[in-house]
C-alpha cells in the first residue's frame, strides 16, 4: 500500500478531489467514458462537495456507492440520499447514478439482482473511492459478517446482501472482485484509531480485516 499522510482533513478531501477529479479527466479522454465508485458514511462529504464543481464531462461519467444500506432514500442513514444532496449537484447533476437500493422490496435479497443487471454495463470501475471502520471493513465486508466468505471469494457475484452485528440494518455491498477490478483505487481515513487498524490489518487475513482485500493495490490518504 501507499501511504499519503496529510496535514489536515480539509487539505486530504480537496487534494484527493482533486486526484479523483484528474483520474477521471484522463480516463474519458482515452475511453469517452468513466465509472466512479465511491463511499457513504460521515467521511466524504467534504471531498463530494469539491468535486461536484469540477467542470468535467459528467455526463459521461457514471456514479455507484460502494455499499448501501437498505434503507429509503428519504432516511438519514441513506448513502444515495448523501450522494444527491452532497456530489449529483451542480457540475456533476449530469452524472448517471447507478442504483444501489431498490424501493419497493423489503429485504435486499429481492432486490439484488436488479441492483447488478445495472451495475454490468458500467464495469470495471475507473475510479474508486473507498472509507474504512476502526474494525477494519470497508464497503459494507465488515469482519463476521453473514456473507464476508462469498463477498471475497472468486465469485461471480456483483453486487451481495450483507447483515453485520456493527452495520446497523440490513446492506448490499459491491463484493471484492468487483473492486479489485477497479483501475484506481483510493482509500480514505482519518484518525489515529483508523490509522493504527489499517496498519495492523496488513498482517491480518481478509476475513479478519477485509479491507485488507484491496490494500495492496490502494493508495492510502490520511490526516488526523
Ligand atoms: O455506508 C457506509 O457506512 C460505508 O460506505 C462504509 O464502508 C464507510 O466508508 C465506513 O464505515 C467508514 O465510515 P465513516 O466515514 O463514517 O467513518
Amino acid at each position: 500500500m501507499q501511504f499519503e499522510t496529510y496535514p489536515d482533513r480539509e487539505l486530504m478531501q480537496l487534494q484527493l478531489a482533486n486526484i479523483l477529479a484528474g483520474e477521471l479527466a484522463e480516463t474519458l479522454r482515452r475511453e469517452g467514458k468513466a465509472t466512479l465508485a465511491v463511499p457513504g458514511g460521515t467521511t466524504p462529504g467534504p471531498v463530494f462537495d469539491t468535486l461536484s464543481g469540477v467542470d468535467l464531462d459528467w455526463g459521461n461519467v457514471a456514479v455507484v456507492l460502494t455499499d448501501e444500506r437498505w434503507v429509503e432514500e428519504t432516511s438519514d442513514r441513506s448513502n444515495t440520499r448523501l450522494l444527491r444532496e452532497r456530489l449529483l449537484r451542480g457540475k456533476a447533476a449530469a452524472a448517471h447514478l447507478i442504483p444501489m437500493y431498490h424501493p419497493g422490496p423489503s429485504i435486499p435479497e429481492d432486490g439484488v439482482e436488479i441492483l447488478e443487471a445495472g451495475l454490468a454495463p458500467h464495469l470495471p470501475i475507473s475510479v474508486l473511492l473507498l472509507g474504512m471502520g476502526a474494525d477494519m471493513h470497508t464497503a459494507s465486508l465488515f469482519p463476521g459478517a453473514d456473507r464476508l466468505e462469498e463477498a471475497l471469494s472468486a465469485t461471480q457475484r456483483l453486487i451481495l446482501p450483507m447483515r453485520a452485528e456493527g452495520a446497523g440494518e440490513p446492506r448490499v455491498t459491491l463484493t471484492a472482485p468487483v473492486l479489485r477490478a477497479a483501475v484506481r483505487v483510493h482509500v480514505m481515513i482519518t484518525g489515529a484509531e483508523k490509522r493504527a487498524a489499517i496498519e495492523r490489518a496488513a498482517s491480518l487475513s481478509p476475513e479478519q480485516a477485509p479491507i485488507r482485500a484491496v490494500l495492496d493495490m490502494a493508495v492510502v490518504h490520511w490526516a488526523e
